[in-house]
């Protein structure tokens, strides 16, 4: 590709491209001793280079932009018709960010990586990275589909990602934005913009919000979850927003791991949008997760962790932030499908919340109508580092549970996935990662012996009581579970009452938050499958 020709885009002066630069390449590149800054990696002892991704340690949602024109007048999902980061641009505005862009990454010494997002060749979007910056290379190589040199041949970009991280947009203000800092998409030309943030998260999210922009209006459905499957063939999916628990329950030594956040359900099955894994490793022990933790060796990447002197890696300091992360291609993961992450149709589907008041229950079974309702609703918590300006869980009602990276509207995924799971007569189960009455997060453990109790059927056979107010079936007992006491919230209380006073409150912030949906029909009736005051 020594002919691949940037002035296309509007780069000009390139003194040299880096094409597709293989892993060996990419460590001597992020290594280099001459590197300044965020530029730099060091070597850890697990043999992972680590990164500082800067200012940024985390999405930063209030930069999002979407020119607004006519291929996206009237199919986006914009920021004046609901809460929602898809605010709109004028192409004027575009031109101006583009000529940033552009400038800061003419007369550099670019590297570019071609990748595909999504595992099925008739809806994956080839995507071309532009980036100055050898880490970010790598962060895109770990976390998109890596084509085979077959398909390098004939690879035609479907969709450009020019990485400007160095440069800001000193006329902010006159442009009418929230600040210097940019992540702007404009579905005519195909192209993403970034400008100020280094942290990665925003091109691999960035194409998952295209990717939920092409797929619904397909009739594909475009989650943000998990997904593994079965000896059986069972597949099950695991929504939910960052932090959750996607990436820690998926990765299962029972089961083969298809992904651990971005998927489409198609008349085939679930497949993966990524071809890798992109983990927190915030208190991260080899002995708890064994799995992440033997990912993480060359080839991972490693951001914004604690290296000591010697190449130790101090995976308890959260002191540069809460969201400390690693990526790596998914193939470090031993139990994983092949040579394609794709599977058949769901059977299960899981909806992780973490709930940060402790009034919702551990797991709780869905009738179809509270399945649709809590996919609309959407409640969980932001938890610290995952955004800008988070810095403790942050209770939320984030629709799909991922409300951020919507293109449409919510009620399109929902009925997208409402068909999907009618087809194949999916399960629909809510579990709680988050708190209860003790103050304390429920474990892991007994979290993942829910799951094992969910995927292994053994569930069905629990007796099950209502928990009031929000009329979910919860088991009484689940084997594996140490102490079913805390399968009901209320015996997390010292008080019962407490959790009734929490209760009432939340109950009424899932019927206020549940009024934009009742505008037509369909919504009204859901609203008998929600929470009663
Ligand atoms: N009960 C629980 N279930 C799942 N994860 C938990 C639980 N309690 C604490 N955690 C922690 O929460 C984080 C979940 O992160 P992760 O699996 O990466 O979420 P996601 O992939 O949804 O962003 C991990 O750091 C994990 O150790
Ligand atoms: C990269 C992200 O993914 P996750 O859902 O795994 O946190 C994110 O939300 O920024
Ligand atoms: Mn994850």
């Amino acid at each position: 590709m020594s002919d691949l020709d940037l002035r296309q885009y509007g780069i000009t002066d390139v003194t040299e491209i880096i094409y597709n630069p293989s892993y060996d390449q990419l460590f001597a590149e992020e290594t280099r001793a001459d590197l300044q800054g965020y530029e730099q990696g060091k070597l850890t002892k697990l043999g992972a280079v680590s990164v500082d991704t800067g200012i940024f340690t985390g999405r930063s949602p209030k930069d999002k932009y979407i020119v607004r024109d006519d291929t996206t007048r009237d199919t986006v999902w914009w920021s004046d018709q609901g809460k929602n980061d898809n605010k709109a641009i004028t192409p004027a505005v575009w031109a101006d960010l583009k000529a940033l862009v552009t400038k800061q990454l003419s007369g550099k010494r670019l590297f570019v990586v071609d990748t595909f997002c999504g595992a099925n060749a008739d809806t994956r979007l080839a995507v071309r990275f532009i980036t100055e910056v050898a880490w970010q290379a790598h962060f895109v190589k770990n976390m998109f589909i890596r084509p085979t040199d077959a398909e390098l041949k004939t690879y035609q970009p479907d969709f450009i990602v020019m990485n400007g991280a160095k440069c800001t947009n000193p006329d902010w203000q006159r442009h009418g934005l929230n600040s210097e800092n940019f992540v702007a998409f404009n579905l005519t030309e195909r192209i993403q913009l970034i400008g100020g943030t280094w942290y990665g998260g925003e091109m691999k999210k960035g194409m998952f919000s295209m990717m939920n922009y092409f797929l619904p209006l397909k009739g594909i459905a475009s989650m943000h979850c998990s997904a593994n499957v079965g000896k059986d063939g069972d597949v099950a999916v695991f929504f939910g927003l960052s932090g959750t628990g996607k990436t820690t329950l998926s990765t299962d030594p029972k089961r083969q791991l298809i992904g651990d956040d971005e998927h489409g359900w198609d008349d085939d099955g679930v497949f993966n949008f990524e071809g890798g894994c992109y983990a927190k490793t915030i208190n991260l022990s080899k002995e708890n997760e064994p799995d992440i933790y033997n990912a993480i060796r060359r080839d991972a990447l490693l951001e914004n962790v604690t290296v000591l002197a010697d190449g130790e890696i101090d995976f308890n300091d959260g002191s540069k932030t809460e969201n400390t992360r690693v990526s790596y291609p998914i193939y470090h993961i031993d139990n994983i499908v092949t040579p394609v992450s794709k599977a058949g149709h769901a059977k299960k589907v899981i909806f992780l919340t973490a709930d940060a008041f402790g009034v919702l229950p551990p797991v709780s079974k869905l009738t179809k109508e509270q399945a649709k309702y809590h996919f609309l609703s959407g409640f969980t918590a932001k938890l610290a580092g995952t955004e800008r300006g988070i810095t403790e869980p942050t209770p939320t009602f984030s629709s799909c549970f991922g409300a951020a990276f919507l293109s449409l509207h919510p009620t399109k995924y929902a009925e997208v996935l409402g068909k999907r799971m009618e087809a194949s007569g999916a399960e629909a189960y809510l579990v709680n990662t988050g708190w209860n009455g003790t103050g304390k997060r429920i474990s892991i453990k007994a979290t993942r012996a829910i799951i094992d109790a969910i995927l292994d059927g053994s569930i069905e056979n629990a007796e099950f009581v209502q928990l009031p107010y929000f009329n979910l079936a919860m088991p009484t007992g689940l084997a594996g579970v140490e102490d079913n006491a805390i399968l009901d919230p209320r015996n997390t209380y010292a008080n019962a009452a407490d959790w009734d006073v929490k209760a009432k409150d939340l109950a009424k912030r899932f019927v206020d938050n549940f009024v934009k949906f009742t505008d037509n029909a369909e919504g009204k009736a859901l609203v008998a499958a929600g929470p009663q005051l």
